[in-house]
């Protein structure tokens, strides 16, 4: 029997707040009830999933939030396996949650920029500016990426300093505009960046080029570019093409995982790309095979954008080609909906959440089947793992057997 899988990352859906929430400020943060809360009460209808929800998306939802349902409609006919993860890692951000998710929780803690102003140490920047011959930098500062466009764009342009950020992340960001300072400027600027940024154990730079003429209409573009640092060990992917198997990736998932383990990498901007490609490498995928994608717009446009309809909309949105997906997947074929962290649109600030994320699995033909609680996202990757009849992870428990 052929083995092919499929994981869509839902970036930060996140279905209610993890137990070491308190750590992070966040008890009480929800993703998915938020939305659903804010999406009835501002257009007077229930947001609408019900594709998700026979996937078990409502029954995982309503077990990590302590029983209470959200104010959606469940479907009394679950096709998929069902559960809700919690975070081992010790940061709630993008490359950690990635990388539990393919079995290697992140258990050091990051180097992180506290200070809200002034957050860069002035030997960086000097050291910065001397390699890479800009005139110096703007920003210094924790930032929304959208906000800092409108308040620095302009000086931006007229001066050449790169536009240089940071969040509660670890995270280095930096925004120039793609034709005054210029893309590939852009990027050679951030390659530096990342070798700096080594020795302050940051775990991404992230390139943000945008376009536009004025602060009104300042956009960001598709060409982001993450620059992670490696996992610290082997991931489920390494194992997988070491293996002989293919991984091939679809939006941000190669750069997350700083390239390793990773066959074939493909592009593609906005939701409805980046499923059309999905589907399209599964109607070619072989055996021993895996396509990850990361769908980005949810955290990027909607969750750190504070924005509940829009994001409402977009897992509306995704629930609409659900049952493409599912047709998609033939016998041979396990398919995985998952999320890296939470990023609830109507809590303070901008920043992710830290949260329970959920744990979707469905084959064709199998019954409706609770997972429970995971004690972490590498359950996956174990899983993976074990489908793929790979040396076991360090971390995880399998869940295969719940699924045949
Ligand atoms: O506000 P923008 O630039 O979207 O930044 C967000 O994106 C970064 C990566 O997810 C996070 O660190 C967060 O700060
Ligand atoms: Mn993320
Ligand atoms: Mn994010």
């Amino acid at each position: 029997m052929a083995k092919k899988a499929v994981i869509l990352v839902l970036d930060s859906f996140g279905i209610g707040y993890a137990p070491d929430a308190e750590v992070f400020g966040d008890v009480g943060a929800n993703t998915f009830a938020s939305i659903a809360k804010a999406f009835h009460a501002k257009t007077g209808r229930q947001l609408a999933l019900p594709n998700l929800a026979r996937l078990g998306l409502v029954k995982a939802a309503t077990a990590a939030s302590q029983g209470v349902q959200a104010d959606i409609v469940d479907s009394s006919d679950v096709v998929g396996a069902y559960g809700y993860a919690r975070e081992l890692s010790s940061g709630k951000d993008t490359p950690s949650g990635h990388w539990e998710i393919a079995g290697v929780p992140v258990l050091f803690d990051w180097g992180y920029f506290h200070n809200k102003t002034d957050s860069f140490p002035p030997a960086l920047i000097d050291e910065l500016c001397r390699r890479t011959g800009v005139p110096g930098i703007l920003g210094n500062c924790h930032a929304s990426g959208t906000d800092i466009l409108v308040k620095l764009g302009d000086e931006h342009i007229k001066t050449g300093k790169p536009i240089c950020y940071t969040s509660a992340d670890s995270v280095f960001q930096v925004a120039a505009h793609e034709e005054h300072f210029g893309l590939q400027k852009l990027l050679d600027f951030c390659l530096v960046a990342r070798e700096l940024l080594d020795d302050y154990n940051i775990g991404r730079v992230i390139a943000r080029p945008f376009l536009g003429n004025s602060a009104t209409n300042y956009a960001r573009t598709g060409n982001r570019r993450d620059y992670s640092v490696l996992p610290p060990a082997p991931t489920v992917l390494d194992k997988l093409t070491a293996a002989g198997g293919r991984v091939v990736s679809i939006g941000k998932i190669a750069d997350i995982y700083a390239h390793q383990g990773i066959s074939e990498s493909l592009k593609a901007t906005g939701l409805e790309a980046l499923i059309d490609k999905t589907l399209a490498q599964m109607a070619v995928q072989a055996d021993k095979s895996l396509v990850f994608t990361n769908l980005v717009d949810f955290d990027q446009n909607f969750g750190h954008r504070r924005d509940p309809i829009g994001y409402g909309e977009a897992l509306e949105y995704f629930d609409s080609r659900l049952p493409q997906l599912m047709a998609a997947c033939d016998k041979d074929t396990l398919m995985l909906l998952t999320a890296d962290h939470g990023c609830d649109p109507t809590w303070p600030g901008t920043e992710h959440t830290r949260e329970y994320i959920p744990v979707l699995a469905y084959t064709p033909g199998m019954r409706g089947t609770d997972l429970g609680e995971r004690m972490s996202f590498a359950d996956i990757g174990q899983t993976l793992a074990d489908y793929f009849t790979l040396d076991a992870m360090a971390y995880g428990d399998s869940f295969l057997h719940k699924i045949n």
